[in-house]
């Protein structure tokens, strides 16, 4: 019986936790596949650096000897950066393996590409652990798109940033403090303002697009931003109204065009992404056949993207190669559009309560922080008329009564 050869690109977080995870469940990778799973090779950058690696694999810094192999069946990728990433998996490709691939900025820019090629060479791509970390959410919607027409797709996508916002509000720590926490943990990118910034949510989203659509927006068209601006000031405020800060992803298909955003939302405790907390990332699916599903777990660390790819690993090999990059979406029915176009805000720094018969002020949360309705013109407007410091929208529904209450202890 012969082995399946894997080589593993990249020997950080994600990269040990794959070469651990074949070690420690090799018997169940054996008795689903019919096969042993070894691991022939692994690339890093830096040879001086001590790693917990077999003698007999291959530890390289050069790519062409990992080609050169005699044997070699499976190549993951858990690198950083575009390049060499995208290279180094066209090669792979062009070797006749299959590749998984756990690095979504190098995805997001490349995997339309590296489909077509996989096509051409008869192998699979798998991405699962490019989206949502341990969360089934690639193959879930693989299998949605079968029949049921998804119509929106809303997640807590980047676990650094929520984890980050859960530290600052439970434990009162500083944004540089929950930050440090993440890095420790091995939940931030290698450059931390991919997850801050929002561009990591970005990418996701772009990701799952393709899955849920069969197309991405315009990428300029797309808002994104990242959690930097929230203090903790800001958290206590929403606190005490019964609203949480979650960094949220939106996409959905209204009027064939498809409109997503990446960016910081408050919600209150009716809202499914209410008690996500901490590292976990959601996400909730809405198609017309089976409705609203919310999916939830561990959005980034070692073992739960290891989970994801170890998943990939058996899905590459057991599938057919896949005829194109992703299912054709059937026709996204149409979101109903708010027909004012007006939504409920969090606006702080502002100077004054001022009258305006298109804003309707529904509380003071504190000394110049409001809630208002309004549509989004009208917010920028106000927040540019008084140089306010920001505004947040909220989702969901927002609490009259409790609010009334809020109010008065104010
Ligand atoms: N951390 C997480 O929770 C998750 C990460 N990801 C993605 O997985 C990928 C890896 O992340 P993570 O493991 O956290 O990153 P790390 O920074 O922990 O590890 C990166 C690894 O890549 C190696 N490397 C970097 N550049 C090169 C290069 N040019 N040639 C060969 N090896 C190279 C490094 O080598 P050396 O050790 O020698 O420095 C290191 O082993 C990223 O794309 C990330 O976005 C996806 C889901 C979750
Ligand atoms: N840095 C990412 C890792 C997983 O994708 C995150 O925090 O979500």
């Amino acid at each position: 019986m012969s082995a399946i050869k894997v080589a593993i690109l990249g020997f950080g977080t994600v990269g040990e936790g794959v070469y651990r995870t074949i070690q420690s469940h090799s018997e169940e990778l054996t008795a689903v596949l019919g096969k042993k799973v070894e691991v022939a090779a692994v690339l890093i950058k830096n040879k001086q650096k001590e790693r917990a690696i077999n003698e007999d694999v291959l530890v390289t810094t050069d790519f062409s000897e990992i080609l050169e192999l005699p044997q070699l069946d499976i190549v993951v990728e858990a690198i950083v950066d575009k390049e060499p990433t995208f290279t180094f998996l066209k090669k792979a490709i062009e070797r006749g393996c299959h590749i998984i691939t756990a690095n979504k900025e190098m995805f997001a820019h490349h995997g339309k590409e590296l489909f077509e090629l996989a096509e051409e060479n008869h192998v699979s791509v798998g991405f699962e652990a490019t989206v949502a970390g341990g969360i089934p959410v690639i193959q879930t919607l693989r299998q949605l798109l079968k029949i049921n027409r998804v119509q929106q797709v809303q997640g807590i996508l980047n676990g650094t940033s929520n984890f980050i916002l859960t530290e600052m509000r439970v434990k009162k720590q500083s944004f540089a403090e929950s930050l440090l926490s993440a890095q420790v943990n091995g939940y931030a990118e290698a450059d931390p303002t991919n997850d801050v910034e929002g561009y990591d949510a970005f990418y996701k989203t772009m990701i799952l697009s393709r899955i849920a659509f069969g197309e991405e927006p315009n990428w300029q068209d797309v808002e994104r931003e990242g959690i930097t601006s929230i203090t903790i000031k800001l958290i206590e405020a929403a606190e005490k109204i019964g609203l949480r800060f979650k960094h949220i992803a939106s996409l959905s298909r209204a009027g064939g065009q498809i409109k997503a955003s990446v960016k910081p939302v408050l919600v209150g405790s009716e809202h499914p992404f209410y008690h996500v907390e901490g590292v976990e990332n959601a996400v909730n699916v809405f198609s017309d056949i089976v409705g609203r599903i919310t999916l939830q777990g561990p959005g980034a660390g070692m073992y739960p993207t290891a989970s994801a790819v170890i998943e990939d690993l058996v899905y590459v090999c057991q599938s057919k190669p896949a005829k194109s990059s992703v299912t054709p979406s059937p026709t996204a029915i149409s979101e109903p559009e708010n027909p004012q176009g007006k939504e409920t805000w969090l606006v702080y720094g502002l100077a004054k309560k001022q009258l305006n018969t298109s804003i309707l002020w529904i509380e003071q949360v504190s000394e110049g922080t409001f809630i208002i309705q309004a549509t989004k013109k009208d917010v920028e407007q106000l927040v540019r008329q008084q140089n306010a410091q920001g505004y947040y929208p909220i989702v969901g529904e927002y609490d009259v009564e409790m609010k009334d209450e809020v109010v008065t202890a104010l």
